[in-house]
């Protein structure tokens, strides 16, 4: 499919349904057109009325009553011509924002639907792209141009039909350099377009860029990498400028030629109409009536044109953004197997049974992995980093699916098990905890809406934050936001846990983030940790192996292979590999 063929389908999605705002609109912009292109005729007949009138003084009679009235219906015309046009703005206007409102709130529900995959391959920048720069671009052609897409055409359309009627050569010395403004425009229009495209494009690369470096000024400036940073701003920020100016200047050129052809055009008019009258065809009075409607009738004929190509850098704009929601809304989604069997809960305990699994094809990840965790039971999951740890948190959650073998909750493949109930029997502790603005009670209560006030300070107890939250003055009531931020590391991953606490879910799992906390959060985590794990079935993903020391299981896992497996004790005997990561770690301690 053409690329401007998806963002018009696009379109028509989203504007359908105000079907009748939009005939109302084009009702009233056929009014405001027929208004403007009568308009030139009253005029000519005013000043033919006029020159009649003049021509008969010197014989004693004045009779301006022909005149009068033909500058009355001229100016009546014109001000329903522009009455019309306001009441079209106002449901145009009301119109296109609900449209792009329903175009915001659909994507942002699609990126709740989308596959994690997606948001693991696009920087966030480029996501939000969307929402601010295509989605303006969007809303401000269609308030600016749709009107006057409507009203031009129209116009266009109008001022041709009116001119043959009321006089076929002038028209025909009207419209006669025509085909070359189409043939000029079209030349112009895809050289524009091109650009255009590819000014959304960097754009989009330079939020980015942006987002990334604002995430990780900490790292650039520790590391004294602004300059770098300032430089390759420079590249992606020169990058936006070229397209923008290119886009800018092809599609700007378009305005001013018209405008000299259209001065062009009055020339030939002018020529025409005094043609006519001096070969006799029409008498003085008429010829300097048509030359007066033409020149007018010429200038409403070149409008439309010199308009339409002023807006075409918003159109295509819009075009493009279209196209890139388009785009977005076409992404796969997660499969919520609605038809699935609902898990109520873990009877035997979950297993990883020969899983193979790559994110990019060709590139394994998890080569055959076998992990089976009894419930009630803890099983840590240790290994190097790059080992796949993570991956196979991804994999039992359903983030991503196996490519061969199968992830089982009680025998039942993960993929047949309804993604709903999969996901609330299924509490996860990530590495890196997120807070939501809020207060801290919101943040608790996060995964359950109706915990009560003594719900929340029971998982906060437990969760061993409950002190740290009451040291603050507004306690539960602290506003938790980007800007403000009062939580370290270590504090963020004990409110999430009691978040965790709080939600009660069959099955753990817990990215544990004990390696960057001074050793009083770390025990406090530790703690935290024990009491969550407490009776529950959960893999630990452990960074740090002297906090899964007790754990009734560790999995060592090796690029993507499980090469051992027992509790500490008996790996310890072993004097494998895990016995070498424990001693290596335990030297650093
Ligand atoms: N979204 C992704 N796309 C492509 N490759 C990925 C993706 N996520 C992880 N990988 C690759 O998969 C491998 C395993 O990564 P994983 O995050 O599971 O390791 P890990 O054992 O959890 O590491 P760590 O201890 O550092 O957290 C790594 O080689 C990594 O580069």
């Amino acid at each position: 499919m053409s690329e401007n063929k998806m963002a018009l389908q696009y379109f028509v999605k989203y504007f359908r349904k105000y079907w009748k705002g939009i005939l109302v609109v084009i009702f009233l912009s056929l009014i405001s057109t027929l208004s403007q292109v009568i308009g030139p005729l009253f005029l000519g007949n005013a000043v033919r009325d006029l020159t009649n009138a003049a021509t008969k003084i010197g014989q004693g009679k004045l009779d301006l009553n022909y005149f009068y009235s033909a500058l009355a219906y001229m100016a009546g015309s014109y001000a329903l011509g522009i009455i019309a046009m306001f009441i079209a703005w106002m449901v145009m206007s009301k119109f296109n924002a609900d449209a792009t409102n329903d175009m915001r709130e659909n994507l942002f529900s699609k990126f709740q639907r989308m596959l994690i995959r997606y948001f693991d391959t696009h920087q966030d920048g480029k996501l939000l792209s969307l929402f601010n720069s295509d989605l303006d671009n969007i809303f401000n052609a269609m308030n600016n141009a749709m009107f006057e897409v409507i009203s031009q055409s129209a116009l266009f359309i109008g001022s041709i039909i009116m001119m043959f009627m009321v006089n076929a050569k002038m028209a025909i010395f009207t419209v006669a350099t025509t085909p070359l403004i189409i043939v000029i425009s079209i030349i112009i229009m895809k050289k524009a377009r091109k650009y255009l495209d590819a000014q959304q494009d960097k754009i989009s690369d330079l939020n980015g860029y942006v987002n990334e470096q604002i995430n990780g000024q900490k790292v650039i400036i520790t590391n004294g990498l602004q300059k770098e940073s300032v430089q390759n701003f420079r590249h992606y920020n020169n990058d936006v400028r070229n397209a923008m100016f290119k886009g800018q200047f092809y599609s700007g050129m378009l305005f001013p030629l018209l405008q000299g052809l259209s001065l062009l055009n009055l020339a030939i008019v002018i020529g025409g109409g005094a043609w006519l009258i001096v070969t006799n065809q029409v008498s003085h009075a008429v010829g300097l009536g048509l030359i007066v409607a033409f020149v007018e009738y010429s200038q409403t004929y070149f409008q439309p044109l010199t308009q339409l190509t002023s807006i075409y850098s918003m159109i295509q704009l819009a075009l493009t953004g279209g196209r890139r929601l388009a785009n977005v809304e076409k992404q796969g989604e997660e499969d919520t197997v609605a038809n699935g069997k609902v898990l109520t809960g873990i009877k035997d305990g979950v297993k990883l049974e020969n899983v193979h699994f790559s994110y990019v094809p060709g590139k394994e990840i998890l080569h055959g992995v076998n992990i089976e965790v009894d419930k009630g039971k803890s099983v840590a999951v240790v290994g190097p980093t790059g080992s796949g740890k993570t991956t196979i948190m991804n994999l039992v959650n359903r983030f991503y699916d196996v490519n061969k073998g199968k992830v089982t909750f009680d025998g039942v493949d993960v993929r047949d098990i309804t993604l709903e109930s999969l996901r609330n029997n299924v509490g996860i502790v990530l590495q890196d905890s997120v807070l939501f603005t809020g207060t801290i009670e919101d943040n608790i209560k996060y995964g359950k809406p109706d915990a009560s006030h003594d719900q929340v300070i029971a998982a906060a107890k437990e969760a061993n934050i409950h002190d740290f939250i009451s040291s603050l003055p507004d306690g539960y009531n602290t506003q938790v936001s980007e800007e403000n931020s009062v939580f370290s590391t270590g504090q963020k991953q004990l409110i999430s846990i009691a978040r965790t606490i709080l939600t009660d879910p069959e099955f753990l799992i817990l990215d544990e983030a004990t390696s960057n906390v001074d050793t009083v959060t770390e025990a406090k985590i530790q703690k935290a940790m024990d009491a969550v794990i407490a009776g529950r079935t959960s893999f630990v993903i452990a960074h740090r192996l002297k906090t899964i020391l007790n754990s009734d299981k560790i999995v060592v896992l090796k690029d993507g292979n499980v090469i051992e497996q027992g509790n500490h004790d008996e790996l310890i005997k072993k004097r494998g590999f895990y016995y070498s990561l424990y001693t290596n770690q335990m030297a650093f301690e």
